[in-house]
C-alpha cells in the first residue's frame, strides 16, 4: 500500500509536526507529508518543514474575504496534492463546514488536555494549562481527536493523563503536556495511516492488528 498522503495545518513553533516528520522519516509511520500550511508567517513550523525538505507556505487569511473563503482556499491546496489526511498540528483556527464535509473523518487533531474538560472556543495553547491551573484539578492530559464542525468535539482517538504538581506553572505543565501529545499523535497517526482506526458514531474502534 502506498503511503498515505498528509496535509499539515499548524500556527506555531511545530513541535508536533516535528514529531510527525521524525516518525514518517524513521519508517514508524507509512505516511508522507504533501504540503504544510501556516495561518501565521512567524510559525517556526515553517522553518521544520522546509529543513525536511517539505513544501511549507503562508497561507495568508488577511488575502482573502471571509473564513469560508480561506477554508475553500486551503481545501483547493490539499487536494491539488491528493491529500488524504489533515493534521491539525497546534492549528489555532476552526475549519469551516465544508472543509469538514470535503474531508469528513479524514482530519485529526491534538488538545493539550483532556476533552471535553477546558477545550473549545478560546481554550488553546497556554489559555488550556492556564484553566487547568486556575481551576486546581490534579490531572490534565493530552487527546487526539477527529475533527467534526464543532471545536474540539469529535470522536476521542487516544488520552493520556499527566499529573499536576502543586509547584506546577503554565511552562512545566505545557512541557509535561507536550511530552504526551507528542507520542499520542505519533500512535494516532500511525493507526490511522495502518487503516486500524473505524468511527462507530461517537466511538473510535482501534482494530487489533
Ligand atoms: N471545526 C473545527 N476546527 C478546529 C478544531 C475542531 O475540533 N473543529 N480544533 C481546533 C484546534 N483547537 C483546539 O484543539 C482550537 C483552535 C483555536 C481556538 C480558538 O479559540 N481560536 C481563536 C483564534 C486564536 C488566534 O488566532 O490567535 C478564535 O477562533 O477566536 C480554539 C480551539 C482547530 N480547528
Ligand atoms: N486547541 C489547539 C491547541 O491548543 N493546540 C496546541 O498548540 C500547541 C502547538 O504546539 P506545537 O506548535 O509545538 O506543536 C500544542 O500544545 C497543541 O496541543
Amino acid at each position: 500500500m502506498s503511503p498515505v498522503k498528509i496535509g499539515v495545518l499548524i500556527s506555531g513553533g511545530g513541535t508536533n509536526l516535528q514529531s510527525i516528520i521524525d516518525n514518517i522519516k524513521n519508517g514508524n509511520i507509512d505516511g508522507e507529508i504533501k504540503l504544510i500550511i501556516s495561518n501565521r508567517k512567524e510559525a517556526y513550523g515553517l522553518t521544520r518543514g522546509k529543513d525536511a525538505g517539505i513544501e511549507s507556505i503562508y497561507l495568508d487569511r488577511k488575502l482573502f474575504n471571509s473564513e469560508e473563503e480561506y477554508n475553500l482556499e486551503l481545501i483547493k491546496e490539499f487536494k491539488a496534492r491528493n491529500v488524504e489526511l489533515i493534521i491539525l498540528a497546534g492549528y489555532l483556527r476552526v475549519l469551516s463546514k465544508e472543509l469538514i464535509e470535503e474531508f469528513n473523518g479524514r482530519i485529526i487533531n491534538i488538545h493539550p488536555s483532556l476533552i471535553p474538560s477546558f477545550c473549545g472556543k478560546g481554550y488553546y495553547g497556554e489559555k488550556v494549562h492556564q484553566g487547568v491551573l486556575d481551576y486546581g484539578v490534579k490531572i490534565t492530559g493530552a487527546t487526539v481527536h477527529f475533527v467534526d464542525e464543532g471545536t474540539d468535539t469529535g470522536p476521542i482517538i487516544l488520552q493520556e493523563i499527566v499529573y499536576v504538581d502543586s509547584e506546577d506553572t503554565v511552562d512545566t505543565l505545557k512541557e509535561k503536556v507536550l511530552k504526551i501529545e507528542h507520542k499520542l499523535l505519533v500512535q494516532a497517526v500511525k493507526l490511522y495511516c495502518e487503516g486500524s482506526l473505524i468511527i462507530e458514531r461517537r466511538k473510535v474502534i482501534i482494530k487489533q492488528r
